[in-house]
């Protein structure tokens, strides 16, 4: 730490960043500003001043408020409190809705031109769900505290917070989160509290053998590991499955291709295909998670043509350089919809798949600079961006999802 750290100042936010925070200038060095809107003067506490050019601060004080400023949804993370004792998870939650989406817009934009160098216009969607920015979580992770306190951490910390109330929980998250209470038995430990859209709440308590749930998207019913990857906004399986179906250029589409569903948990999107383009469609779904392929057998079980697959990706994708020639033909007619986690499919995955020169890719991504990077790296590949759609599937938060459709250039 340097001298500046813990310190106060005084700065003016002018554009925002990449995980949501506010950018100021101070003394020829940029500032990233917790908690600050563009066009906000704030007191700020600097929490990292470790680079010479790039500090990080919290806003402690609004010394000029946006008009897009609004009491925080979430009473005990508003900027009134020491930023120590605001619960994370809900850094947007002090912006008024539209101006959130507006924000991630931007973000997306910025990301997409400096990192792709691709000029695009960019319009976050709202989803199903309260005006508010509320109400949309399925899944939480609460922590208990050493003395049993059981509550969310604070942003960027691992110090527990209590609360009063998880809002942005579905109302049987809500209800079921052991809000208030004290676990001292599980101290140091977790509480996953889940609301899937089947069978009533439950929580998981610590290390306590895994089950099964059930989630209802459209008139299909998927199985999932209670610890395994599930979409958590309440509209996101429904908005997803659509998005990809209207992505995917069907002009380009042939359903007896090799078509793949790539970091594919228990098949949610390889059902989206299968379900626009009927029984006959042969896709493969690759995911790393052995239970969630389990379950993307089952899932899947309609298309006499879908298989899952146990692998990682990255080494997956090292097989396509042996394939025959009409194995190969069949992947050069392919539809990949790809869905990875935060750090994106990177370079490494994405020449080994443009080699074998699939007809589309629709990417389905959760972090704007990831998708960016990767959309400059199919731009490089001979894929340019021809559709785009955002979504705000993470309401009083900096996240945001993006679903990019790349055909051949
Ligand atoms: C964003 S989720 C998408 C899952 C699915 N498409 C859905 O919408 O439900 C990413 C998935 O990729 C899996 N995963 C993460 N890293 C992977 C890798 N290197 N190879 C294969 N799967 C991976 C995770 O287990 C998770 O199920």
């Amino acid at each position: 730490m340097g001298d500046m750290h813990g310190r106060e100042v005084e700065v003016e936010a002018t554009n925002i960043a990449h995980g949501g925070y506010g950018v100021a200038r101070l003394d020829g060095r940029v500032v990233f500003v917790a908690d600050a809107i563009p066009g906000e003067r704030v007191r700020a506490r600097i929490t990292d001043d470790r680079k010479p050019r790039f500090w990080w601060a919290d806003t402690v004080e609004v010394l000029e408020a946006s008009p897009h400023r609004r009491g925080h949804l979430w009473a005990e993370a508003d900027v009134s409190r020491d930023p120590a004792d605001r619960p994370g998870g809900a850094d947007f939650g002090h912006i008024v809705p539209a101006h959130q989406r507006a924000l991630k817009a931007l973000v997306l934009a910025d990301a997409l031109e400096r990192m792709a160098n691709i000029a695009r216009v960019v319009e976050v969607e709202a989803v199903d769900g309260p005006a508010d920015g509320g109400g949309w979580r399925t899944r939480e992770r609460l922590h208990v505290a050493t003395g049993g306190t059981v509550g969310p951490f604070a942003a960027r910390s691992h110090r527990v917070i209590p609360v009063t109330d998880l809002p942005l929980g579905t109302p049987e998250l809500r209800a079921a989160a052991p809000i208030g209470q004290r676990m001292p038995e599980h101290a140091g430990g977790t509480v996953d509290v889940l609301a899937p859209s089947v069978g009533g709440a439950r929580l998981i308590v610590g290390k306590q053998a895994r089950s099964v749930i059930r989630e209802q998207v459209g008139d299909r019913e998927f199985r999932v590991d209670d610890a395994g990857f599930w979409q958590v906004h309440v509209a996101a399986p429904l908005t997803l499955t659509r998005a990809v179906q209207d992505a995917i250029d069907g002009a380009l589409f042939d359903p007896k291709a090799a078509n793949l569903d790539l970091y594919g948990g228990v098949g949610l999107l390889a059902a989206a295909v299968g379900d626009r383009f009927g029984a006959g469609v042969r896709i493969t779904s690759v995911e790393s998670d052995e239970r969630a392929t389990e379950h993307a057998h089952e899932n899947l079980a309609d298309w006499l043509g879908a298989q899952a697959v146990t692998a990682r990706v990255e080494h997956w994708v090292r097989g396509l350089a042996d394939a025959s020639a009409s194995e190969r033909a069949r992947l050069a007619a392919a539809t990949v919809v790809l869905d990875p986690p935060r750090s994106g499919a990177g370079r490494e995955v994405l020449e080994a798949l443009a080699a074998v020169t699939p007809a589309q890719f629709v990417y389905v991504a959760c972090d704007p600079v990831a998708f960016a990077r990767d959309a400059g790296i199919l731009a490089g590949l001979g894929y340019s961006l021809s559709g785009l759609r955002a979504f705000d599937l993470f309401p009083s938060t900096h996240h945001v999802e993006a679903v990019g459709s790349f055909v051949r250039a």
